[in-house]
């Protein structure tokens, strides 16, 4: 039976972006926190109205315990407004738990960081892995894309530039997301591809570690020249030899030496910290 907005209570908004608004609401039959994503479309192209509904319709068919369960979706249309009902992530995200420690004066455990990088790539083999020929790339990682539940896992989120890869090629169009993470192939106007999603997790994972993103300037121009050099500092020294390994490797600016999601997971620093699968 097709839902309405008088099935949920409004309880708080707790994030807004360039999508819109992140409000946690309630189910009323039976009391589930949820949140909803409202996005006014009223004056998108038929273009952008298109991407909305294919993030929708990819959300759908994502089935990870570290993808953001999707619910439901309402579409107001005398307001233009389209309700996207996903599972609430108590612990916020990956962004405000880094400003968090910066403006305590600390780091990250080590421990908690592999199971992030763990559990991303994980969210991200679900993602890749080619479903009647369709790969989804993110296309937009970041930390305040990655969200966490009452038990601190992964629940990756915001599929809102998200493209689904045809079989016929592995490249897809040109890329949106965040400047800081863009990766060598897209500073040189190549495409975005499966592997530029990796680069991102290492851009995330880095800046999980050092508490900034392993590439930074004031200018584009500076920022792309430092990511074409692959020139970064390590993480700080507490954190260990296999930790600053397996970064390095996501961060590797040549796309034929970076792993892709299947081979980071067939990595021995990642393999031995696997969950055991049920
Ligand atoms: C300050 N904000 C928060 O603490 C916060 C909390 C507790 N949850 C969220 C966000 C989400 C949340 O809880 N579930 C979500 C599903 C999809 C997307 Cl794109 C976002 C969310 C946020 C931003």
């Amino acid at each position: 039976m097709q839902t309405t907005l008088d099935d949920y209570e409004v309880i708080e908004t707790i994030g807004t972006g360039s999508y819109g608004t992140c409000k946690k609401i309630r189910r009323r039959r039976d009391g589930l926190i949820l949140v909803w994503k409202e996005m006014d479309y009223g004056m998108m192209t038929e273009t952008e109205k298109q991407m909305l509904v294919s993030e929708v319709n990819l959300l759908r068919e994502l089935k990870s315990p570290y993808i953001v369960r999707y619910y439901d979706r309402i579409i107001d249309r005398t307001n233009t407004t389209i309700f996207i009902i996903m599972e609430y992530c108590k612990g916020g995200d990956l962004a405000t738990l880094i400003n968090k420690c910066k403006k305590e004066g600390s780091y990250l455990d080590e421990n908690f960081i592999w199971k992030i990088l763990i559990q991303v790539t994980l969210a991200l083999k679900e993602c890749h892995e080619r479903k009647n020929g369709k790969a989804v790339l993110h296309r937009d990682l970041k930390p305040a894309n990655v969200f966490l539940d009452t038990d601190k896992n992964v629940k990756l989120g915001d599929f809102g530039l998200a493209r689904v890869l045809h079989h016929e090629t592995s490249f897809a169009n040109t890329y949106v997301g965040t400047p800081f993470y863009m990766s060598p192939e897209l500073v040189n106007n190549m495409s975005y591809n499966e592997k530029s999603d990796v680069w991102s997790m290492g851009c995330m994972m880095y800046e999980l570690s050092a508490l900034r993103p392993p590439f930074v300037a004031s200018n584009q121009a500076e920022l792309n020249r430092k990511i074409r050099s692959g020139d970064f500092a390590r993480i700080p020294l507490h954190f260990s030899d296999d930790l600053n390994t397996i970064q390095n490797k996501m961060l590797q600016v040549d796309v034929s030496k970076r792993p892709s999601i299947t081979e980071l997971l067939a990595e021995p620093l990642v393999a031995s910290r696997l969950p055991m699968v049920e």
